[in-house]
């Protein structure tokens, strides 16, 4: 569902969401970084985290996938307690991860690392690949070319995709426009809400706030690893305290 529908369904809506943090403490080593921070996402959304350097972001889709254990709260997936579950555990429960860097086996080539992306499945891989190379064409054309030879660009496509092989409900993206020029970092951005179109919901960490919120149907400010402000995403954009502290004024 893109931010322009108009039958949007919001982490405010009475729907359950697919995915919720509720009183999340969480952190590295004994540095507390997530201080209570509850948020949600609803079935079919993309919400956006959005706040400055060392807020937390990324702490929380850490924390979600697995790789941060939460001291205290709770998280929970389609009505799962997945707090504190291994990775490869949370992905097989259907929540696929993007991570900012690192995202791609630059030695492999896209084909390999598209079925890196698939271990976890026991089926074929055919099919699914099949339909990501429909989808993502660049990769039909490189799929026998090493990632290294990618621009940045397209290994953040490629890492999409790889986390894409496992048809997730939903997909944890950190930074999809980092150290991309504007117009690869909106192509990026398509191809998010493209993804979400056909049903993925989208939890997403965008350092460029305007343009995350701008795809996005509802988002959270953090600050201090909390929740600062959340709205509908245009809420956020239009909300002038938000813009000023937040947005850039
Ligand atoms: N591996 C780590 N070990 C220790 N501290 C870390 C580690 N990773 C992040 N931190 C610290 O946790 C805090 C939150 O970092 P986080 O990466 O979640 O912030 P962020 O909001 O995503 O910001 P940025 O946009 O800079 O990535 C920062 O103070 C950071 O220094």
């Amino acid at each position: 569902m893109s931010a322009n529908d108009t039958d949007q369904q919001t982490a405010g809506g009475d729907d359950e969401p697919i995915l919720s943090v509720e009183a999340v403490d969480s952190g590295y080593g004994d540095v507390q970084v997530l201080d209570d921070l509850t948020l949600s996402l609803a079935d079919g959304e993309i919400a956006c985290l959005v706040g400055p350097n060392g807020a937390g972001k990324s702490t929380v889709l850490k924390t979600v996938f697995g790789l941060l254990t939460p001291w205290e709260g709770q998280v929970t997936f389609a009505g799962r307690d997945i707090g504190g579950m291994a990775p490869e555990d949370i992905v097989r429960e259907g929540v696929g991860y993007v991570p900012q860097t690192e995202n791609v086996f630059g030695s492999l080539t896209i084909e390999e690392n598209l079925k890196m992306g698939g271990v976890a499945r026991s089926d074929d891989l055919e099919p699914v690949l099949d339909q990501l190379y429909d989808r993502f064409p660049l990769l039909t054309e490189k799929r026998n070319a090493k990632a290294s030879t990618l621009s940045g660009g397209q290994r953040q496509v490629l890492a999409f995709a790889r986390a894409l092989v496992m048809e997730p409900e939903v997909l944890l993206i950190d930074e999809p426009s980092a150290g991309l020029a504007p117009n690869t970092a909106d192509e990026v951005f398509e191809d998010v809400q493209a993804v979400n179109d056909l049903g993925t919901a989208i939890l997403m960490v965008e350092q460029n706030a305007r343009k995350g919120l701008s795809i996005s149907d509802y988002g959270y400010v953090l600050d201090q690893g909390t929740v600062a402000y959340e709205d509908e995403a245009d809420g956020l954009l239009d909300n002038p305290e938000v813009s000023r502290l937040y947005l850039g004024g």
